[in-house]
């Protein structure tokens, strides 16, 4: 069970972006409580809190919705991973990561790393698979009163007849996925092969079964460890002056008017 610790100075910042309805906040609750259960809109943005070994590493939740759209730049101001999330079953939700999201992201480290999540992958074939033998977390909570109840529907069983039906409902493939990373990587003025492959950094998630949630985040929570050791060395090399250290030194320095 992850330790998540209560209040201390965070070492680094991860942000979540993506369009409404996509599943950012589920999947934090997922990872975080290991529950499915009903959400609400998400209103500006909340913030987790996770220890990752000696280090704290905080994760901003934010809102989809477009009227909370500036605050995206602001939250992802200094982050050093941000998860950009779409709906594996809304072609759209793509499309708004590249149109509507990337520009939030001008505000994040020179050396922020991008993860491509595709969530909802239990509405797909390939999930519906796993779903099958599924053994991962999967207690989910019906109750609660949200806007958002969690698809109540039970997995049914896969059955080759719905896993066809099923895996229409997959909009996104995995190379959508892909040229996707390769285009914010252009658009970051990034050289690719200096980069952490695509492949390492497209996941398929779902926060209702919990399948690859725990390595999407902990994936980047070990990718992240250099950021905070930059930021440790650099703040150990360039000493702030404490302004509030009144202890005369010796020499009386007076303000002086010209
Ligand atoms: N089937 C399925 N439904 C999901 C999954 N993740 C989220 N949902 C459902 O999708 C709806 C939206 O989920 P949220 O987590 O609130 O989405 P969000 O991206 O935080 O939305 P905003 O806060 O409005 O930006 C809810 O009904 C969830 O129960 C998933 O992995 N599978
Ligand atoms: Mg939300």
């Amino acid at each position: 069970m992850p330790e998540f610790s209560k209040m201390r100075k965070p070492d680094v910042k991860i942000v979540i972006l993506g369009d409404m309805n996509v599943g950012k906040t589920s999947l934090l609750h997922r990872y975080t409580e290991r529950k499915f259960k009903d959400t609400v809109s998400t209103v500006g943005g909340a913030f987790f809190l996770k220890q990752w070994g000696p280090y704290n590493i905080s994760i901003w939740d934010t809102a989809g919705r477009e009227q909370f759209h500036g605050l995206g730049s602001m939250y992802c101001r200094g982050a050093a991973a941000v998860i950009l999330t779409y709906d594996l079953t809304n072609w759209h939700s793509l499309a708004e990561l590249e149109e509507r999201f990337l520009s939030l992201t001008d505000t994040a480290n020179h050396d922020c790393i991008y993860a491509i999540v595709g969530n909802k992958a239990d509405l797909t074939g390939n999930q519906a698979q796993q779903v099958a033998g599924q053994d991962g977390p999967t207690e989910d909570q019906g109750e609660g009163g949200g806007v958002n109840p969690p698809s109540a529907c039970p997995t049914p069983p896969a059955s080759p007849v719905l896993l066809s039906r099923v895996t229409l409902n997959k909009q996104v493939s995995r190379e959508d996925a892909v040229s996707l990373y390769g285009r914010i990587l252009r658009y970051k003025g990034m050289d690719e092969s200096n980069c952490l492959p695509a492949d390492k950094m497209c996941f398929e998630t779902s926060a209702k079964t919990g399948y690859n949630v725990d390595a999407l985040f902990e994936t980047l929570f070990d990718m992240v460890l250099p950021s905070i050791l930059r930021n440790r060395t650099e703040r150990e090399q360039s000493p702030t002056v404490d302004l509030e250290d009144h202890k005369e030194t010796g020499k009386r320095t007076r303000a002086r008017c010209c």
